[in-house]
């Protein structure tokens, strides 16, 4: 059984002014396994971040299922959409959503303390968790007081510490240099070879070249994918220049038609 199950997924905005509809996503489907590591691409406006907050459970579809673990995200109440989400679903943004006030540990802790974990075990997994993602000594530090790829890779921590089915990352290396964004991907790989499912979405090809697999979104559809296989990351550098040219030039073409 799948991991993560996309039926026939569509969503409608309908504009405050004027109610305008706005097609984001049609007639989307895709399944992921356990255990893969893939990245969504796309232009801007393309439907990515709406089909993440429809997986992450923020927003609801229009139609079609979404099947998590083999749920039906549909079938959960409003009122235990948040443990879900904590039981399930570990969040890697962009710009990091760390809480200023709180230390680098109690940012990772802080899903545990919300599902009422007991001291002695969230001291057990914060531990291993920082040696793992090089953070292990800044732990009683704040926010402010470390690089942005410690603060990322803090965020990916405070993702991992709860042992989620999934993770759903948003552009996760957006805010960083290229070095920090090289660590953070060598990271996610590594998290992705002891079993973790990534979901990302990103507009770097360096990122997504560190996939598995790569879903490509136009205009609310998937519009190609690419599979991993023996390519190394330099031949999924190059395959994924080449569908985003194919992309791009039809929409170019059909712009000057
Ligand atoms: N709340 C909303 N109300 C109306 N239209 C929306 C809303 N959110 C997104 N859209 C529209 O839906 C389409 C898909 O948007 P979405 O944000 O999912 O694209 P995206 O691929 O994530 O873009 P980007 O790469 O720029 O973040 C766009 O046309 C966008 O303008």
């Amino acid at each position: 059984m799948a991991l993560l199950e996309v039926r026939n997924l569509k969503k409608i905005y309908t504009t405050r002014l004027g109610g305008n509809k706005v097609q984001a996503l049609d007639n989307v489907n895709f399944t992921v396994e356990q255990g893969e590591y893939v990245a969504i691409m796309g232009e801007s406006g393309s439907g990515k971040t709406t089909l993440l907050n429809i997986m992450a459970s923020l927003d609801r579809p229009t139609a079609g299922v979404v099947t998590l673990a083999g749920k039906n995200m549909a079938d959960i109440r409003q009122k235990e959409l948040c443990a879900f989400r904590r039981d399930n679903l570990g969040f890697v943004f962009q710009d990091f959503n760390l809480l200023d006030t709180l230390s680098l540990k109690d940012n990772i802790l802080l899903p545990l303390v919300l599902a009422g974990c007991d001291w002695h075990s969230m001291e057990e997994r914060v531990k291993p968790l920082a040696a793992k993602l090089d953070i292990a000594d800044l732990l009683e530090k704040y926010p402010y007081e470390v690089s942005g790829g410690q603060k990322q890779r803090t965020a990916v921590a405070r993702a991992l510490i709860t042992r989620p089915q999934l993770v759903l990352a948003d552009e996760p290396t957006g805010a960083l240099d290229s070095k920090a964004s090289d660590k953070l991907l060598r990271i996610f790989a590594r998290v992705n070879e002891d079993g973790q499912t990534i979901l990302m979405v990103t507009h770097s090809i360096q990122a997504a070249s560190r996939a598995g697999r790569v879903m490509f979104i136009k205009d609310g559809c998937v519009f190609n994918q690419i599979y991993r296989g023996r390519l190394s990351d330099e031949e999924m550098y190059r395959k994924i220049s080449d569908t985003l040219t194919i992309l791009h030039t039809e929409k170019t073409d059909t712009a000057e038609d």
